[in-house]
């Protein structure tokens, strides 16, 4: 499998709080790969300098074969490097297809520009339904947006990224704040989304992690410490004594 994402002794300071600490992840292509680590301990930071919201203090990330360190957020999102969207980029007063259409004219934008736009407008509704099908969302079509349960946000939230086309998705805490059902629908939506679409996840539901990932990466204090399989991660002595202390007789 060739790596499709790699950053290289990556740094992000806070002034004396270096929350970055010369971190080496490497997501392979088609895997799905889960980034864990205790409270603080640096996720949301590196996810941060890989969408290009935060630049880093020194060190490089390396995309699809370029050096992105310096690439402007926009121009990643081009080129298939994407995260997953906050609830309040979900327009709450649009219907479900109403959202996804206008994700997906963000991306082809261009690409449509020379056809009729009556046309246009058809093939990016289609391609709209196609993504609300992918995510679960294929029955509410019309529905308003604001009115979908948390879970079903979540999962439009997913279907927003997909509309992009994203070779890397960054799924930051995709589960956070559902309730049991809506985890487990979530758990078959990445499932199902396994092998089209290389995946970074990030999430703190322990029991979907070791479920889904092909690879897990543990980070504590900004380094990571360990990547390896979810059996080899439960075994690392390092990751155990992170998340349960000295001496910890438990497993992960
Ligand atoms: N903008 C900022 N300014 C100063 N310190 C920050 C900033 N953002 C994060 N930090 C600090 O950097 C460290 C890493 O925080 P980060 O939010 O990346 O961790 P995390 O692993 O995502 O935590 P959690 O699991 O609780 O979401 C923490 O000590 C945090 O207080």
């Amino acid at each position: 499998m060739t790596d499709l994402l790699r950053t290289e002794q990556l740094v992000k300071r806070f002034g004396g709080l270096v929350a970055t600490d010369h971190a080496n992840l490497v997501v392979r292509a088609g895997e799905l790969h889960a980034l864990i680590g205790p409270n603080g301990a640096g996720k949301t930071t590196l996810i941060h300098q890989l969408s290009g919201a935060l630049a880093p203090s020194s060190g490089h990330i390396h995309f699809d074969g370029h050096d992105i360190t310096d690439v402007a957020m926009h121009d990643r999102v081009h080129r298939g490097l994407v995260r997953s969207y906050q609830i309040t980029s979900v327009f709450k007063r649009l219907s479900v297809l109403d959202n996804l259409a206008l994700a997906v004219q963000s991306r082809d934008g261009s690409s449509l520009r020379f056809w009729r736009p009556a046309r246009a407008e058809r093939a990016r509704y289609e391609a709209a339904a196609g993504v609300a099908e992918r995510v679960g969302l294929g029955a509410q079509l019309e529905r308003v947006a604001g009115a979908l349960s948390h879970g079903e946000q979540r999962q439009l939230e997913v279907g927003l990224a997909l509309a992009l086309d994203p070779k890397l998705l960054l799924l930051d805490e995709p589960m956070a704040g559902t309730g049991p059902e809506e985890s487990e629908r979530m758990v078959a939506l990445l499932q199902s989304l396994r092998g089209q679409v290389t995946m970074l996840l990030v999430e703190h539901d322990m029991d979907a992690v070791f479920r889904l990932a092909d690879r897990i990466s543990t980070l504590v204090f900004g380094r990571i410490i360990a990547t390896g399989s979810a059996d080899e991660i439960r075994a690392h002595p390092e990751v155990k004594r992170a998340y349960l202390g000295d001496d910890a007789e438990e497993t992960l």
